[in-house]
C-alpha cells in the first residue's frame, strides 16, 4: 500500500503541496490529476524519497520513506517527469548500470533485462545511444528502468507525455497489464488517460487535494450525467417540444456542431421518454446517446471553483 499523511511541501512563501492524505491499495491504478503547477510532481518526488517533505509523511508498503528509505525504495519503481536517463549510454548499458545499483547480478540480471526488453519492444535499439533515440523510445527506456527490479509499486510522472497516439496506446496497455499485481500512481493532465487506465482519480490544484473518487463517480458530478443528446436537421424546431417532455430540465443546442442535449431534472431518467417523444413526433434523428458525464467539465469545475483564492 501507499499511504500519505498530511504531506506538505513549502518553498519559501509557496505551499506547493498542502496537507495531502490518500491511500492506494494493490491492484489500483491511481490517476493523479491537476493543472500545470498543481503539485503533482512534487508529491511524487516525496513519495519516492527524492524530496523531503516540510511536514507529514509517506509510506510505501509499510516503510516510511524518510525513516526507512532503503526498504521503501526497494519496493519502488519511479519514472520521473521527462524520463531522464544517461544519454550517452545505450539502453543495454543503462539497464546493466541500473541492475547493478539495484543489486541484481549474474543470470538474474540478464533474465530481467531480457524480460524488460521484450515487454517494451526495445530489441531494435538496444545498442544505440539513448540521446539518439526518438522521444517514444526514450520514454520506453525510462519505463524499463522503472520496472527492471519488478517493484510492487510504480510511480510514473506523465508516462505518456509527448508520445504519439500509437505510443500512448502501447504505454497505456503496458500500464494496464502491470496493474494486476502492482500498485500504480500515474500523473497526467490528459483526461482520456483516466478512462483508459485508472481505477481511481485524485484531483489536486494549487497543492490541495480536491477530489478522490472513481472515474464513474467523477462523471456523475457532471451536469451532463444522465443527459440525452442527439443530432437532427432542425434542432431549433424540436427544442420547445423536447422541453415539455417529463423530467427534462433544459435543452441546449451546441452552437458549433448543432448537437442537441436535453438535461434531466434532479434524479430523472430521460432516455426512454426522449426516444418515445422523438418517435411519436416522427422526428428524423441520429446518434441518440445517453451521456455518462464529461470529465473535462468536472475537472474544470473542481479545479477552478475550489481554488479561487491564492496560495498560502
Ligand atoms: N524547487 C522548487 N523551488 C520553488 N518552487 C518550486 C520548486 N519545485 C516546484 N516548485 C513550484 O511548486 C509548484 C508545484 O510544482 P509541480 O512541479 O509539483 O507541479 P505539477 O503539478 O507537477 O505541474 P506540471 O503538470 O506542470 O508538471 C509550482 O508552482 C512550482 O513552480
Amino acid at each position: 500500500m501507499i499511504e500519505t499523511q498530511s504531506l506538505t511541501k513549502r518553498y519559501g512563501e509557496l505551499t506547493a503541496v498542502d496537507n495531502i492524505s490518500f491511500k492506494v491499495e494493490p491492484g489500483e491504478v491511481l490517476g493523479f490529476l491537476g493543472p500545470n503547477g498543481a503539485g503533482k510532481s512534487t508529491t511524487m518526488k516525496m513519495i519516492t524519497g527524492f524530496l523531503a517533505p516540510t511536514s507529514g509523511s509517506a509510506k510505501v508498503c509499510g516503510f516510511d520513506v524518510q525513516e526507512q528509505p532503503i526498504e521503501a525504495k526497494r519496493m519502488l519503481g519511479y519514472l520521473p517527469e521527462g524520463a531522464p536517463s544517461y544519454g550517452e549510454m545505450t539502453p543495454l548499458e543503462f539497464y546493466r548500470f541500473v541492475a547493478e545499483l539495484r543489486g541484481i547480478g549474474g543470470e538474474q540480471r540478464d533474465r530481467r533485462i531480457a524480460e524488460v526488453v521484450a515487454r517494451l519492444q526495445l530489441q531494435g535499439v538496444l545498442y544505440q545511444p539513448i540521446d539518439t533515440l526518438s522521444k517514444g523510445f526514450k520514454r520506453r527506456v525510462g519505463l524499463g528502468q522503472a520496472i527492471l527490479h519488478d517493484p510492487k509499486v510504480l510511480v510514473l510522472d506523465e508516462p505518456t507525455d509527448g508520445l504519439d497516439p500509437n505510443q500512448k496506446h502501447e504505454v497505456r496497455d503496458l500500464i494496464r497489464s502491470m496493474s494486476r499485481d502492482k500498485i500504480i500512481i500515474i500523473s497526467t493532465h490528459i483526461l482520456e488517460e483516466v478512462h483508459a487506465v485508472c481505477s481511481r482519480a485524485v484531483i489536486i490544484a494549487k497543492g490541495k487535494l480536491l477530489a478522490d473518487a472513481t472515474p464513474a463517480e467523477l462523471e456523475a458530478r457532471s451536469r451532463y450525467h444522465g443527459a440525452v443528446s442527439l443530432t437532427t436537421d432542425n434542432p431549433a424546431a424540436l427544442r420547445d417540444g423536447l422541453k415539455r417532455v417529463e423530467g427534462v430540465a433544459t435543452v441546449e443546442i451546441d452552437p458549433q456542431d448543432g448537437r442537441m442535449t436535453a438535461f434531466p431534472k434532479q434524479g430523472a431518467r430521460l432516455f426512454d421518454k426522449v426516444s418515445e417523444y422523438l418517435r411519436s413526433q416522427n422526428v428524423v434523428f441520429s446518434e441518440l446517446q445517453l451521456e455518462q458525464g464529461r470529465l473535462d467539465e468536472v475537472f474544470r469545475q473542481i479545479t477552478t471553483q475550489n481554488t479561487a483564492g491564492g496560495r498560502a
